[in-house]
């Protein structure tokens, strides 16, 4: 099931982050008036990034409840913990330091890589994670908003055009090898995982993007623009500045 899609433009990438920051904050203290908890998936990326850092500077972030709200990622670099590089690193320094009263057990990052353990491994170890979340009789929790950044090629999470990471199916992560971006190795979401999700959010800016949101937008194959296929059930939602809107 797919449900509205809205594309809304902001001039900018720095209005477009704040924009963003704001409709999360609200969409979150709305879920939290009718219901906890609330499950709300991360993104890294330049605008991603700077997503988190606008929800970080605004004064709306003591409105939320944070101890019913639960943190996932959409996808990671397979990097040691703490490596500048890793989402979780980023989106700690950009948000999770600066939240009051987060418990440690609402965040949920996808494993670093220990030297011992493959991609494989990492995968199944946060699919485990998500079923410990999970209704009964479900394998996760069903995402209240999946924030996706997308990338020049239309990839999204670790989704990649052409990947064999972008056809798994039958559960809700996968190992990806052989990244055309670096890092090579990484953790993902598989398409299923996130198509059950309720909003999916994919928030894109610049020049370079253009063709990409296009391709998205006119809902190319997956195999050719991944973001294409980032659907929610009740929602979703293209939020991009004016230049990854010019095509
Ligand atoms: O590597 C990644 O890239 C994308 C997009 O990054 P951007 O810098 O072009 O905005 C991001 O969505 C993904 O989470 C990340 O792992």
């Amino acid at each position: 099931m797919t449900g509205q899609r809205l594309v809304v433009v902001h001039p900018d990438a720095e209005v477009l982050a704040e924009a963003a920051a704001a409709r999360l904050l609200t969409r979150i203290l709305d879920l939290q008036s009718v219901r906890s908890p609330v499950h709300v998936v991360l993104t890294g990326g330049t605008v991603g990034i700077k997503t988190l850092a606008a929800v970080a500077n605004s004064t709306v972030r003591h409105a939320v409840d944070w101890t019913g709200v639960h943190l996932w990622w959409g996808d990671e670099r397979y990097l040691p913990d703490g490596d500048a590089d890793r989402n979780e690193t980023q989106a700690r320094g950009a948000l999770l330091d600066h939240l009051d009263g987060l418990p440690a057990g609402n965040v949920h990052p996808m494993p670093a890589a220990d030297g011992e353990h493959d991609v494989d491994w990492a995968a199944e170890q946060y699919a485990a994670e998500l079923a410990r979340f999970a209704p009964e009789g479900s394998a996760a929790p069903v995402f209240d908003v999946v924030l996706l950044g997308m990338g020049p090629d239309a990839h999204v999470a670790s989704l990649f055009p052409g990947h064999p990471a972008g056809t798994v199916t039958g559960r809700p992560t996968v190992g990806v090898r052989s990244s055309p971006k670096p890092p090579p190795e990484r953790v993902s979401l598989t398409f299923e995982m996130i198509q059950a999700s309720s909003e999916v959010w994919i928030i894109a800016a610049g020049a370079e993007k253009a063709d990409a949101v296009s391709a998205g937008l006119a809902g190319a194959d997956r195999a050719t623009a991944p973001a294409a296929a980032a659907t929610g059930t009740r929602l979703t939602l293209w939020l991009l500045d004016s230049a990854a809107a010019s095509r």
